[in-house]
Order: C-alpha cells, then structure tokens, then sequence
C-alpha cells in the first residue's frame, strides 16, 4: 500500500543559498518532485541575504541541480519546471520588520513549513521574528539542523527561544541519518523478526560495534569543524542515535514518542565516563597528512584557514556501556573519524558462543554468530554463521560463512532515497517519528558534555594518526585491551 501525497505546501527555506541548501536540500525537493510526491500546488520560498533577481536565482538553482544529481536524473525540462516553484525573497534574518514581506508570498490554503538552513544560534531569532510578523500559525511545522548548540547549557538556550513560540509537536529537529532507509531498517530487523527480537540482551550478545567512516576531511568547513569537533560533530548525534535504535527497548508502536520515550531511556542509561576511565574507555585523534584514494593529502592543521595550534579532535574512539538489565555487562565499541580509508558505516552484533563447545579447540575463536548490518555503502546484512568444512578429510572443521542480504541485489536496483528527501517527505506528512525530541538532545548533550569537560580538565592533545588509516593506534588497544578486535571482513 503506498502513503498517500501529503497536501500542498508552501515551504519558506531560510539559509538558501548555503552549503546544506544546494548540497542536499534542493536537490532532495528535485527528487520529490521528479517522484511525483510534491503535490501540485507546493511552492517553494528560497529565502536569503544575497541580492538576486528571480532569474538569476532560479538559473543558479538549476546549474547546481545538474551539478548535484547524477546525470541519469537530471531532466532539463523537470529541473525548470521544479525551478519554477521557487521564488526569491531577500532578507536579513536579524530584520524583525521585513519579515512582514513573506505574508504577501502566503497562500493560506496552503500548509506551511519553516526549514532554518542557518547557523543555529539564529534559530531563536527567525522564530521570533516570524512570530512578530505573523508569519506562522500554531499549524506551522519548524525544521530545525542540528547541531543543536555546542553543549548542554546553549542547547537549552536555543529550545528554549524555539519553545516561546513553537509547541514541541511543531518542532521537526533533524538527524539525518534517521532518514537514511539503512538506519529505519533496523527498527524493522529488530522488532519484525522475533529471531533477533528474542536473542537481543546480554544472555546472547557479547558486545556490538559501530563504525562510521568517513575518506573525505573537513571538506572546506573549518569554521565551523575546528568549534564542534568529531564527539559534537558525529557523537553527539548520529552515532548516540545509532546506539539508541540498536539499543532500546521495543516500543509499543511506531508513534514518535513511543520509539522516542524508549531512545531517552537508553541515553539516561549511558554510564557516565569519569576523569579515572578515560584512558581505558576513550580515544581521540586528529588527522596527520597521508594518502586518500590514492592521492596524498594533508593534515588538519594544514587545511585551509587552520589554526596550527588546534586541538580539535577528528577521530573519537569510544568503550559505552549502558546501565540496564538488557544490556549489563555487554560494551559498545563506536568509533568515527574523517580522512580514515573508505566511507562506511556498519554495526556489528557480536553473539555470544554456545555455553558447551564441542568442536577443535584450536577453532574456538570462531564460534559465535556475528550480526553484520552495513548502513552505507552496499546496503544490506549478513548473519556470519559456522558450518563445517566440505570434504572427507576435514572432520568436524568449522568455518563461518555469510546468510547475505544485499538489497540491491536481494529487492531489485531500485533507487535508494536520499536521507534528505525522506525526512522532506515526512515532515510533509507531519510524522515527526524520525525526528529528535528535546529531551533526547538534551540528554544526549549531559553525556557528552562531561567527555569534553574531561579532555579539557586532563588537557591531553589528541593523538595523531595518518591520513587513510584507521584512527590512531591507541584505538585498536582499547578493544583489544577486552580480548576483541575491530571487525574486519576477511
Ligand atoms: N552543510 C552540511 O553538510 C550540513 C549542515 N548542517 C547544518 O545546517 C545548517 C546550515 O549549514 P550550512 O548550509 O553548511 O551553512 P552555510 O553557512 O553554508 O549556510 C547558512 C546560510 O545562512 C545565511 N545567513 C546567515 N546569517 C544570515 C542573516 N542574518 N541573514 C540572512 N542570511 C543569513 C548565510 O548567508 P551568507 O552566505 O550570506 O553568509 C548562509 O547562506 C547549520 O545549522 C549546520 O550545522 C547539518 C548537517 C550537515
Ligand atoms: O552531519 C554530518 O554528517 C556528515 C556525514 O554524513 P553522511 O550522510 O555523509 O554519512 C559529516 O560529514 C558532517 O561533518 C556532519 O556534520
């Protein structure tokens, strides 16, 4: 059964013509748009501080669609008719009274969506303004970026500005990797296959990890990069999310505070990492120059516009253990870093070996059960399971193999949605069910606070590591250190 075309929208995009609007948003309107899932009379209000005309505007917005969607989906006739939606509005965000001059763009048929594509410290102040101006109505839903804030206390801040106009049920706050389909196959993996559902705790799992890697560096964003860092930038958000759905306990339906009441339960679990642990439990590195994809490249402090002296982490290596019956006793290993060999992101659930081993002692390394879920690229699972080796000769010999599921082998070539277009998609549908409560930010903030706070008090430098390599070595020793490895497909 396919979901219904939500209603005509007008969308006003303020921070249009920024790095995020022409990488992904636009492109991801394209896309809806070229799906057929933009009702007819959805329009669009690129909203900026640039002088423009309308023309130029909407030929810039096609040159950076052809640039931006592969050449198969580019349809010069779709791009200027998607373009056509598009209207132009200058405007400086901190200008409270010219904000009255999107009321005259208003179709009040239509539903309106609010997406601040800006810095975030300026959310506070576009909320108000339109408030001001009543530009919005309690109908009106609000698309807010992370990162929310550098740490607890500016999180709050900027909630709170949000909340004084905004009900919570208006807020749709944004992590994309909650709209990669990867990321929502898990919640199906978990709670649709009882196989796994009935195996999912510390009587069968002995420890999981998560990688998230990235090939590319800072990609031109040192402003921004050299302030947040990797735990603010990855941790805070993405990788704790990823935690929370592999983690959390199953919800009694698919509403959005049903699956998100069961996240903050997860992150109000997190162990608290003290000053004393966190030589055992946390690494954190900073990209050396090296070699990526063949090509030598250079090192952080060596980027454009870098400050030699930073101490900005782009590597975090992380031991997480959650306080709760599920979960005593079974560790978390994630790591995220930039300029390491490949993109990609996988989980691997580690099961626990049978409780009486029968077989060659010499091969008793290789018998548990692995659970290998890749999020990007080459979407798919593989259960690792033993079997024994063919041949008169080789006794009871055990070898482990893949049960594959690749899905775009498995379920045809269809094309995977960007994370972008779904999470466009559902806010048009008002579903806030991949979008982040306040109370989960929050939390997710109080962990990770005390981690920088510990770094700062310690004032340890983070270790380097080359570029196109794996982090820095003390990341292998933190889970060795337990007897493991980093999972490697051999
Ligand atoms: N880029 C990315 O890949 C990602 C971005 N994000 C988040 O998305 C948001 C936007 O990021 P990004 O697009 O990279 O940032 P950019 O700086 O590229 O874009 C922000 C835009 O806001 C505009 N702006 C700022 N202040 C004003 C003002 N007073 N009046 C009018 N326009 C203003 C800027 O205009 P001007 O150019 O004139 O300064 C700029 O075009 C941030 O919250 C970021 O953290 C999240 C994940 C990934
Ligand atoms: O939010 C962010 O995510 C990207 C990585 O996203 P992906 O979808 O390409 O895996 C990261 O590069 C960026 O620094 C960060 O802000």
């Amino acid at each position: 059964m396919s979901e219904p075309l939500p209603a005509s929208c007008d969308l006003m995009l303020f921070g249009a013509l920024g790095n995020l609007a022409r990488k992904k948003l636009f492109p991801a309107l394209y896309q809806l748009d070229r799906a057929g899932l933009l009702a007819e009379n959805s329009r669009i209000l690129a909203i900026a501080r640039r002088d423009l005309s309308l023309e130029e505007m909407r030929a810039g917005l096609i040159e950076n669609l052809k640039a931006a969607v592969a050449d198969d989906e580019f349809d010069p006739e779709l791009a200027a008719s998607f373009a056509a939606r598009v209207d132009y509005q200058l405007l400086d965000f901190t200008d409270t009274a010219a904000f009255s001059e999107l009321n005259s763009w208003r179709n009040s048929e239509n539903h309106l969506i609010v997406y601040m594509a800006t810095p975030p410290a300026m959310y506070g102040e576009i909320a108000r303004n339109l408030k001001d101006q009543s530009c919005c109505t309690a109908r009106t839903r609000v698309v807010v970026e992370k990162p929310i804030g550098h740490d607890l206390a500016s999180s709050k801040v900027i909630n709170d500005a949000l909340a004084e106009v905004y009900d919570e049920s208006q807020l749709f706050r944004i992590d994309h990797y909650l709209g990669k389909e990867t990321v929502q196959n898990l919640i199906a993996l978990r709670f649709a296959n009882n196989l796994f559902a009935s195996q999912w705790d510390q009587n069968h799992i002995s420890h999981v990890e998560i990688t998230v890697a990235e090939s590319t560096g800072i990609d031109g964003r040192w402003g921004y990069f050299d302030k947040a860092g990797q735990v603010r930038d990855m941790i805070q958000n993405h990788l704790l999310q990823l935690l929370c759905l592999i983690a959390m306990d199953p919800p009694a339906d698919l509403s959005a505070d049903s699956i998100r009441d069961e996240k903050v339960k997860i992150l109000k679990a997190l162990k608290r990492i003290t000053p004393d642990m966190m030589g055992q439990y946390v690494v954190r590195g900073q990209y050396a120059a090296g070699a990526s994809n063949g090509k030598v490249v250079p090192g952080y402090l060596e980027e454009d516009g870098a400050d030699k002296a930073s101490l900005t982490e782009t590597f975090v290596a992380l031991k997480v253990e959650i306080d709760n019956w599920r979960w005593s006793g079974v560790p978390f290993y994630i790591r995220t870093g930039k300029r390491m060999p490949e993109k990609m992101a996988q989980i691997i659930i580690h099961f626990k070996p049978a409780p009486h081993y029968i077989f060659d002692p010499d091969q008793k390394h290789l018998a548990n059960n692995k659970l290998i879920i890749r999020l990007q690229p080459d979407e798919g699972m593989a259960l690792k399971i033993l079997t024994k080796e063919h041949g008169l000769d080789k006794g009871m010999r055990l070898r482990q193999g893949p049960l594959e599921l690749t899905f775009s082998e498995t379920f045809g070539a269809e094309r995977i949605p960007d994370a972008y277009e779904r999470l466009l998609w559902e806010v048009m549908r008002g579903s806030q069910y991949l979008f982040v409560r306040r109370d989960e930010v929050e939390h997710a903030w109080r962990w990770v606070d005390q981690i920088i706070q510990n770094w700062h008090d310690l004032g340890e430098p983070p270790k380097r590591y080359a570029a196109g390599t794996w982090g820095p070595v003390a990341s292998i020793a933190l889970i060795t250190r337990d007897g493991r490895s980093w999972y490697e497909d051999v």
